[in-house]
């Protein structure tokens, strides 16, 4: 569906966007998380057709943005940071206008407006200005321009962004119904977002793919964590593989402490008594053997806590300029 290839982009000298590669299937809900000035609005506007990339391209069912940006365009959604601008518009204007935008038009135009007021729950709003609307009825005027022709594709940058709990929820719920026909990709930097709504996470960092991973996996426990007497458990268990649903053995700084990946069918339970055997039978002793479950914060958190040297100094260079 969509497919996203070495896309970089730069403001001036500075790096934004670093290389990302990605694809996306029908009907998946992906976070893109990242810290404060990562790189993801600037991925969700080339992904949306409004910013080129300097190198790259994106793909939506086998066609080209920089080749018929316009013709993909009416094809998907896009839920920019900065909401709808025109605010002396009526609510209804504007859906008008931007379903023409759309190329909609005649009975079509009508009954994808009314769609999109219902799904949005703005029909008590219609005839407000757009200024005069609360942050929450704004957003959701921005949701309902976004599906407005019923996209394939949906790019929501930031959508609770300044929602109370409530209309987070109502977000929330509303982007979950519009995933049962589209395939949404979402930025966020609120973890919970992720972890409520979506089947697979993006983490950038500092403009690159950190991780790419299924919010399913994460959830599994993945790897476990050994202590043992024996310093050569790595030599041990070597003769230990994937049918035994063991991935790789890493030998951590402390001796005797080893973390060991499990395969993707991995049986926990059995994998850790064959572990335990194989170790008592060589004559080591077992001192911990426990399932490491690895979160989405935790993770984040790694991924942050990592080094990416050139660019963190290309960014203080440029800043120290200014
Ligand atoms: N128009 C621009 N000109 C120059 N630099 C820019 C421009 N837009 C973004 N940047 C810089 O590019 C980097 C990535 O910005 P971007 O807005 O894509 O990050 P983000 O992950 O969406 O951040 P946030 O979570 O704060 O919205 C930041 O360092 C930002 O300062």
């Amino acid at each position: 569906m969509l497919e996203v290839t070495h896309l970089s982009r730069c403001y001036g000298e500075f790096k934004a966007v670093d290389d990302v590669s990605f694809t996306i299937g029908k009907g998946e809900i992906v976070g893109l998380l990242g810290h404060n000035g990562a790189g993801k609005t600037t991925i969700m506007k080339m992904l949306s057709g409004y910013l080129e990339p300097d190198t790259g391209s994106v793909n939506i069912d086998g066609i080209d943005m920089a080749d018929k940006p316009k013709t993909l365009q009416r094809q998907l959604g896009y839920l920019p940071e900065n909401l709808p601008v025109y605010g002396e518009m009526t609510v209804a204007d504007y859906l008008d206008y931007a379903a023409s935008l759309k190329g909609l038009d005649g009975d079509e135009k009508v009954a994808e407006i009314r769609r999109a007021i219902k799904a949005t729950e703005l029909a008590d709003k219609l005839h407000a200005r757009i200024h005069t609307l609360s942050r929450g009825y704004k957003q959701r005027v921005g949701v309902a321009q976004a599906i407005l022709g019923r996209p394939r594709l949906l790019i929501l940058d930031e959508p609770t962004n300044g929602l109370d709990p409530t209309q987070t929820r109502q977000m929330r719920a509303l982007i979950k119904e519009i995933a049962r026909e589209a395939t949404v990709i979402l930025s966020t930097h609120i973890m919970q977002e992720v972890e409520a709504l979506c089947d697979r996470v993006l983490i950038i960092h500092r403009g690159q793919l950190a991780v790419d991973e299924r919010l399913e996996r994460l959830r599994n426990a993945n790897r476990i964590w050994l202590e043992t007497s024996a310093t050569d458990a790595r030599e041990v268990l070597g003769r230990l593989g994937k049918d035994e649903g063991i991935e790789s053995i890493e030998a951590m700084a402390k001796v005797g402490q080893f973390r060991i990946a499990l395969t993707e069918d991995a049986n926990l339970r059995s994998t850790s008594a064959v572990i335990a055997r194989t170790l008592i039978a060589a004559g080591g002793e077992l001192y911990r053997l426990q399932p490491e479950q690895q979160d989405l914060e935790s993770l984040f958190r790694q991924v942050n806590e990592s080094q990416a040297p050139a660019q963190q100094k290309q960014q203080e260079a440029l800043e120290n300029a200014a």
